[in-house]
C-alpha cells in the first residue's frame, strides 16, 4: 500500500503498540524555561535519571528580556525561570543554549538553524509551536509537561496515531504574497478547529516554492487550526539549507542521510483521511480582525457582516474588545505598534523583508516598531548584511532575540487598547498584554503599516489588482 510521508516516519518510531496507543520513539527533545521546571521536579522527585540526556536541548526564550540581556534579569519571575533551567541543564547535563550563548534564541529557531532538525526525525517540546520543525519532513509537535517528563524519563511517548490530512496549495503565489498570507489564508478557510485530530502534509508547488524560511512559518501556524502538526516533504531546498550546520550530518554520513531523506514523500496513492486544494492565485496579503487566527480577512476585504448564529456572541465578543465593527474595513485605520518578532517570522529573510521595504523610508512618528530576531544568529546575520542600520534609519528598533511581545512573559508588552500589527501567530485576548488589540500580518504588511502609519496596501499586490492581474 503506498505510504505517505507521516505513515514512514510514524511506522520508523513505533517502538510498539499497545491497544490504540503506541510507544513512539522521540529523536530530539527541546526544551524551554517555561514548561521543563516542573517535568525536571518530577523527574527528580521520582529519583530518575534522564534516559538520553544528549539528545535534549535547551534554550532560554520567553522569558528572557530583548534589551540589555549582558545584565541580570531584573524582573523576579522571568529571572528564577531561566535560573532554574540553568541549574537544571548543569546538573543533569543538558546542552543549554542559555542567555549570553552566541546561538540562544527562540527554540523553533534555533533547531533548525543548529542543523538540530533533520528529515525523517520525530521531535518535540513542550510548546505548541513544535509543528515548526515540520518543515523539514519530521513528525515534530508540542506536547505537554507531564509528557516531558515521559519523554525526559523514558525517550518515548504513549500516544494515539493521528489522522492525516493533506493540504495542497498549486500555482504560483502573486507579488507581495507570502508564505504568512498562504497560511493565514488556509486558516480562515478551515477555521481553528479545521485541523483538530489531524496531522497535516502541506503540498503542491506553491508550498514547494516557499523558502526553509517560508515552509517554517506555514507548519508554524498548523497548531493555530487545531492540527496535531504539519510536515513538508524534504527536497533539495530542505537539504541545502541544512548542509554544513553544525548539528547536521558531514562527509559520507550527509550522503547516506540524503540518500535516505530522498526516500521521504507520499507515494502516489497515499491515503488521506481528509484533503483540501487551494489555489494560490486566490491568496491575497491577509490581516486577522479577531481574536483567533481564523479570524482573517484579504487585506483589502471587509470584515464580515454575520456568521453562523452558534458563532455570534463570540463573533460580538471579538469586535468589541479590538473596537472594530461588522463589515468595516482594515485600510486606513491608524495603529500604534509594529511587532516583527515571533517563532513565526523572525528570520533573517523575515528581517531582509522589512529592510528592503523601509530603506529611504522612515515609520510613522506615532507607531513604535519594534523588531526581535529570533535567535543571535538572526541578529548578527542582520548586522553582518547592514540591515540593522536601514532598520535604524527607518526608525525601527532592533532588540536582541527572544519572544518578547509574542506572549509579553517579558517585559515585552503592547498597552491596553493600542492596536499592533504583529508578524506573531497568535492574536488572543491579552496575548501581548492585557487589553491589547492585535492584526496578525505578513513582514511586509506589518513594514508597511509601520511606514504608512494606518494598515495599508501592498504596493505591488495593488498595482497588480488595477491592472487587472
Ligand atoms: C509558553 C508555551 C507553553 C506556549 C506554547 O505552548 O505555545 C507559548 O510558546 C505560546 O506560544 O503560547
Ligand atoms: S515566539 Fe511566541 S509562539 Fe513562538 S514559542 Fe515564543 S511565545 Fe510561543
Amino acid at each position: 500500500m503506498p505510504k505517505s510521508l507521516f505513515d514512514k516516519i510514524w511506522e520508523a518510531h513505533v517502538v510498539k503498540t499497545v491497544g490504540d496507543l503506541s510507544v513512539f520513539y522521540i529523536d530530539r527533545h527541546l526544551i524551554h524555561e517555561v514548561t521543563s521546571p516542573q517535568a525536571f521536579d518530577e523527574i527528580e522527585a521520582r529519583g530518575l535519571p534522564l534516559f538520553r540526556q544528549q539528545q535534549i536541548v535547551a534554550t532560554a526564550d520567553h522569558n528572557v528580556p530583548t534589551l540589555n540581556q549582558h545584565l541580570p534579569i531584573q524582573e523576579p519571575l522571568s529571572r528564577s525561570q531561566v535560573d532554574k533551567l540553568t541549574e537544571n541543564c548543569a546538573k543533569y547535563g543538558v546542552e543549554l543554549y542559555g542567555l549570553g550563548h552566541e546561538r540562544q534564541g527562540i527554540v523553533h529557531v534555533i533547531g533548525p538553524e543548529l542543523g538540530l532538525t533533520q528529515p525523517g526525525m520525530t521531535i518535540v517540546c513542550g510548546d505548541s509551536h513544535t509543528s515548526t520543525h515540520g518543515a523539514f519532513g519530521a513528525i515534530a509537535f508540542g506536547i505537554g509537561t507531564s509528557q516531558v517528563a515521559q519523554v525526559m524519563a523514558s525517550q518515548c511517548l504513549l500516544i494515539d496515531r493521528p489522522k492525516r490530512m493533506r493540504i495542497s496549495v498549486d500555482g504560483d503565489l502573486r507579488p507581495g504574497v507570502g508564505a504568512k498570507d498562504l497560511i493565514l489564508y488556509v486558516i480562515s478557510q478551515l477555521g481553528t478547529g479545521g485541523g483538530t485530530g489531524y496531522f497535516v502534509e502541506y503540498a503542491g508547488s506553491a508550498v514547494r516554492s516557499l523558502s526553509m524560511e517560508g515552509r517554517m512559518t506555514v507548519c508554524n501556524m498548523s497548531i493555530e487550526m487545531g492540527a496535531r502538526g504539519g510536515m513538508i516533504a524534504p527536497d533539495q531546498t530542505t537539504f541545502d539549507y541544512l548542509q554544513g550546520r553544525p548539528y547536521a550530518p558531514q562527509g559520507e554520513r550527509w550522503e547516506q542521510a540524503v540518500a535516505y531523506w530522498q526516500t521521504l514523500y507520499s507515494e502516489d496513492g497515499a491515503e488521506f483521511e481528509a484533503e483540501h486544494h487551494f489555489d494560490a492565485a486566490n491568496i491575497t496579503p491577509m490581516i486577522t480582525y479577531g481574536t483567533n487566527p481564523g479570524m482573517g480577512i484579504p487585506l483589502g476585504g471587509t470584515i464580515p457582516l454575520n456568521v453562523v448564529p452558534s458563532e455570534a456572541a463570540g463573533f460580538s465578543k471579538s469586535l468589541e474588545y479590538m473596537g472594530l465593527a461588522p463589515g468595516e474595513s482594515l485600510l486606513g485605520k491608524p495603529i500604534d505598534y509594529v511587532f516583527i518578532g515571533s517563532c513565526t517570522n523572525s528570520r533573517i529573510e523575515d528581517l531582509r523583508t522589512v529592510a528592503a521595504y523601509v530603506q529611504g523610508k522612515h515609520k510613522a512618528p506615532h507607531v513604535e516598531a519594534i523588531i526581535v530576531p529570533g535567535s543571535k544568529q538572526v541578529e548578527k546575520q542582520a548586522k553582518e548584511e547592514g540591515l540593522d542600520k536601514i532598520l535604524a534609519a527607518a526608525g525601527f528598533e532592533l532588540r536582541e532575540p527572544g519572544c518578547s511581545a509574542c506572549l509579553a512573559m517579558n517585559e515585552d508588552k503592547i498597552p491596553a487598547g493600542a492596536y499592533c500589527v504583529s508578524t506573531s501567530n497568535r492574536n488572543f485576548e491579552g496575548r501581548q498584554g492585557p487589553g491589547a488589540r492585535t492584526l496578525l500580518a505578513s513582514p511586509l504588511v506589518a513594514a508597511i503599516a509601520a511606514v504608512e502609519g494606518k494598515i495599508s496596501a501592498v504596493p505591488a499586490y495593488a498595482e497588480l489588482e488595477l491592472a487587472g492581474g
